[in-house]
């Protein structure tokens, strides 16, 4: 039984635009998948596709045996706490500490009032800065988010999706604001959690050298259809090709 199996999911936005077209997919536990594809092929609305802050217009997905498609209420709630989040801006709150920031991952399971007043559990701060140390950041715990660099954002944005304790992590073009040192840094901390905590990614990428470096597996949309799946290391110029177009060129990030 695969952790999660879409199946042909279609997505229409309200203004006719159809971003998804019956695309098929199972992802294992354990896959570090990534998604590649041309600008507006379709990546992160499959994403967002399935944490469910989109829903689908047609199809079904399946996660860690529910069906996420059709759950409602509370039931969707837990089940969309096992999937992670981050995001291409990282989404911090900049004024408050990288703490606070890493703890509000905790949300789910705080009660509203406690987490208005900052009051977390001894536990989940002990369990957040485990993870800022995971991502190397514990010396920066009680520093305030917006004087962190870009890449360092990005890893406290994973240590706080971490705190929701998730059997898979999205990260939408993760890396994509950052510069191509910082760029390896940030997915070297994707490829230590998918590898040493076990947590299954999926990861929408531009970069194919960033692909070939961390991908278990790829799958690749053109036009909201899926027009590739396999090893990195099969994406030939043809394949190329076929999933950028004909006048594409790669351009490799060091
Ligand atoms: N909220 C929305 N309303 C209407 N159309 C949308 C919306 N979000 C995305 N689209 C359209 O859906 C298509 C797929 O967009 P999506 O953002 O999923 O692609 P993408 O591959 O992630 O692109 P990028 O690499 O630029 O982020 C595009 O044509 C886009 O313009």
């Amino acid at each position: 039984m695969p952790l999660l199996h879409a199946e042909h999911i279609s997505k229409t936005y309200p203004n006719g635009t159809q971003a998804l077209k019956g695309i098929d997919i199972e992802v294992e536990q354990g896959e570090f998948l990534v998604v590649i594809g041309l600008s507006g092929s379709g990546k992160s609305t499959l994403l967002r596709c399935i944490n469910q802050l989109h829903t689908v217009s047609s199809g079904r997905i399946v996660f860690d045996d529910a069906e996420i498609t059709a759950l409602k209420g509370r039931r969707l709630r837990q089940a969309r706490s096992r999937i992670g989040m981050i995001f291409q801006q990282f989404n911090l709150i900049p004024r408050k500490t990288v703490l606070t920031n890493v703890l509000s991952g905790a949300l789910a399971r705080t009660p509203v009032i406690k987490s208005l007043l900052g009051m977390y559990s001894a536990e989940d701060k002990q369990k957040a800065l485990a993870y800022l140390d995971i991502v190397g950041l514990a010396q920066k715990a009680y520093v305030r988010a917006d004087n962190l660099s870009g890449g360092q954002q990005q890893r406290v944005a994973i240590a706080r999706a971490l705190m929701q304790d998730p059997k898979i992590l999205l990260a939408d073009e993760p890396v994509a604001s950052l510069d191509p040192s910082t760029s390896h840094s940030v997915m070297k901390y994707l490829q230590k959690i998918n590898q040493e905590l076990g947590v299954t990614v999926i990861c929408n990428l531009h970069f194919l050298s960033l692909v070939r470096t961390y991908a278990t597996r790829v799958i690749a949309l053109k036009e909201g259809q899926l027009v590739y799946q396999g090893a990195p290391s099969d994406i030939d110029e043809q394949w190329f090709k076929t999933i950028y177009g004909e006048d594409a060129v790669e351009v490799s990030i060091n």
